[in-house]
């Protein structure tokens, strides 16, 4: 996998700032990532976006509530400050606001709960991934010296638990999701889902958007869940039917199904991106099932521990 730069934060809006201003959108904007996933330094490159375009706009975060790291190392502490966060979120939206809830929001049915306050209220709702690999995630927050560091213990524990959105329910989408590596957000697209996006009515359930994926993501997905499906097997000695034309290299020691299973979400999570925008990344020619096979065997082998 290719290694970027670090980003400038400031780099991606410059072409689209105008100076409209009074409309009456009102908004949610749910930002969600790993710790130390890049979050807060996308939410304030989308802030200053929005800032040109709108003349309220309001950053909602963990920092601006004081709320302090050591509460996701306590369960309780932590539901506290979920709370804290939901009621101030509930405060801020407002007719004529734009919010941006910068915190964790790694609870799948934490968003849902965001996203039946926004219709209360009528607003436009989107969701903001900010993925970042482990490996990154771990670098980064060892190096900050913002004060806001986590242990490692709860940035593990953090990384397990978290539970990814997913444009296939309403409550995460519209959703957009930003690599660590990507100079550009689409700030573009974003400003357009907020402003001139479908607001959803109250109360009208929590069935899965009717839009079907494309053949590729399900590929991805499916190709990837027979491959950990297949190496579970092999390991507990059921055999397996081989289909990949890739080996894998594997550590010498017993695999775990949600280390698979998070390295799987990852790895879809990583090219669902090209898929739905049908663009394609450099080294990648196309997405059928031999060549998903071969390029996620890969990515085992690179984070898989020893
Ligand atoms: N794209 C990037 N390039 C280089 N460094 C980055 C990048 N994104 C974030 N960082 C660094 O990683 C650290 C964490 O960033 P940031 O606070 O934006 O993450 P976060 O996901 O909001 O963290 P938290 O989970 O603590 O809220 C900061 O020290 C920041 O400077």
């Amino acid at each position: 996998m290719a290694v970027a730069s670090p980003l400038s934060p400031w780099s991606s809006f410059r072409s689209f700032i105008c100076t409209t201003n009074n409309s009456d959108e009102m908004s949610l904007i749910t930002v969600t990532g790993y710790p130390a996933s890049g979050k807060s330094t996308r939410a304030s490159q989308l802030k200053a976006f929005l800032d040109s375009r709108h003349n309220n706009v309001l950053l909602l975060s963990d920092h601006s509530l004081n709320i302090s790291r050591d509460v996701y190392s306590d369960s309780r502490a932590e539901k506290a400050a979920r709370g804290t966060l939901f009621s101030s979120m509930q405060r801020l939206m407002s007719p004529n606001a734009i919010l941006i809830v910068d915190a964790p929001n790694y609870i799948k049915g934490f968003r849902y709960q965001m996203y039946c306050a926004a219709r209360e209220l009528k607003l436009r709702v989107c969701t903001i991934h900010v993925v970042a690999k482990d490996e990154q995630c771990r670098e980064w927050n060892a190096a900050r010296s913002d004060g806001e560091k986590y242990t490692n213990e709860t940035l593990e524990n953090l990384m397990q638990r978290y539970e990814e959105p997913s444009s296939m329910v309403r409550w995460d989408s519209p959703l957009f999701t930003v690599l660590w590596s990507d100079e550009q957000m689409p700030l573009q697209a974003i400003w357009e889902a907020i402003s001139e996006g479908t607001v959803k009515p109250p109360n009208s359930g929590t069935v899965a958007v009717s839009k079907a994926p494309s053949d590729a993501l399900l590929t991805l997905e499916k190709t990837a869940l027979s491959i950990i499906t297949e190496l579970m097997n092999i390991q507990d000695g059921y055999g397996g039917t081989v289909k990949l034309s890739a080996q894998i290299q594997l550590p010498p020691r017993r695999l775990t199904l949600p280390e698979l299973q998070r390295l799987k979400r990852q790895f879809v999570q990583v090219h669902k991106k090209a898929i739905t925008l049908g663009t394609v990344e450099k080294g990648s020619v196309d997405w059928d099932e031999n060549k998903i096979a071969h390029k996620f065997v890969v990515y085992l082998e690179e984070h898989l521990k020893h």
